[in-house]
């Protein structure tokens, strides 16, 4: 497994961002730790994908700082150079390419080696259970198995930040269990891990959990 800057905490401090004529986020600060999986829940529209779009580059603040191991994060150049990598809500995935070639290409375009690309391509599908659909045109895959390559897709990039976005929205229990494994997994490899869920379940067995109440953080704990 590669390890990651054990130093290397991500540290969002009083982030405000608006759209549409209002605030979405509302001075909210977050700290997640390497080796640790920080889980942000709160009621549908309360701002839990717009605070992983911010803390991604994607969305920029109004006002507040992001940080990574005491270095900027401004933009979404510098995210993916700190390694901040996000599993999107929506999945993302092309529908006219194969699920290995979903995983393999972001891995080439971030500067991996063709042979190592593909060796971490591979093991990321069959981590989520995909061994046997490496070839399958992902149009072709269930909704469940089609969230799986993304997740493998982000598993694969090997980042210091994972951000997962309701990940396990469309798994049966087996497959929830084997995603909450993996980040879990992540997070033992270095990994800062911050793990948008619904699942109160789930949350309750991460390390740390920032509740978000229409886009301010009202609860910080277990
Ligand atoms: N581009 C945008 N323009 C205007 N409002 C937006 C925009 N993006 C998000 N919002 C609003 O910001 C709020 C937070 O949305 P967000 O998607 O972050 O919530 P969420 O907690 O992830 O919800 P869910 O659990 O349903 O995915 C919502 O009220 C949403 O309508």
């Amino acid at each position: 497994m590669t390890t990651v800057d054990a130093g290397g905490a991500l540290i969002a401090d009083s982030l405000t961002v608006s759209a549409g004529g209002h605030h979405i986020l509302t001075g909210v600060s977050m700290l997640a730790e390497p080796g640790r999986v920080l889980a942000v829940t709160g009621a549908s529209g309360a701002g839990k994908t717009s605070l992983l779009w911010t803390l991604t580059g994607l969305v920029r603040p109004e006002s507040g700082t992001i940080t990574y191991a005491g270095e900027p994060v401004g933009d979404r150049d510098s995210a993916v150079a700190h390694g901040i990598v996000l599993i999107p809500q929506d999945n993302g995935v092309a529908p006219s390419l194969t699920a290995y070639e979903n995983v393999l290409i972001p891995l080439i375009g971030t500067g991996c080696g063709s042979e190592e690309a593909a060796e971490r391509a591979v093991d990321a599908l069959e981590r989520v259970g995909l061994a046997g659909q490496v070839e399958q045109l992902v149009e072709e895959l269930s909704g469940g198995q089609q969230q799986r390559v993304a997740i493998a897709r982000g598993l694969a990039q090997k980042g210091s930040v994972l951000l997962a976005d309701e990940i396990t929205s469309e798994l049966d229990a087996a497959n929830r269990e084997r995603v909450l494994e993996l980040l879990h997994a992540e997070a033992w490899r270095g990994a800062a891990v911050v793990f948008a869920t619904h699942d109160l379940e789930a949350a309750g067995a991460c390390d740390a959990r920032l509740h978000l109440v229409d886009g301010a953080a009202e609860y910080i704990g277990r």
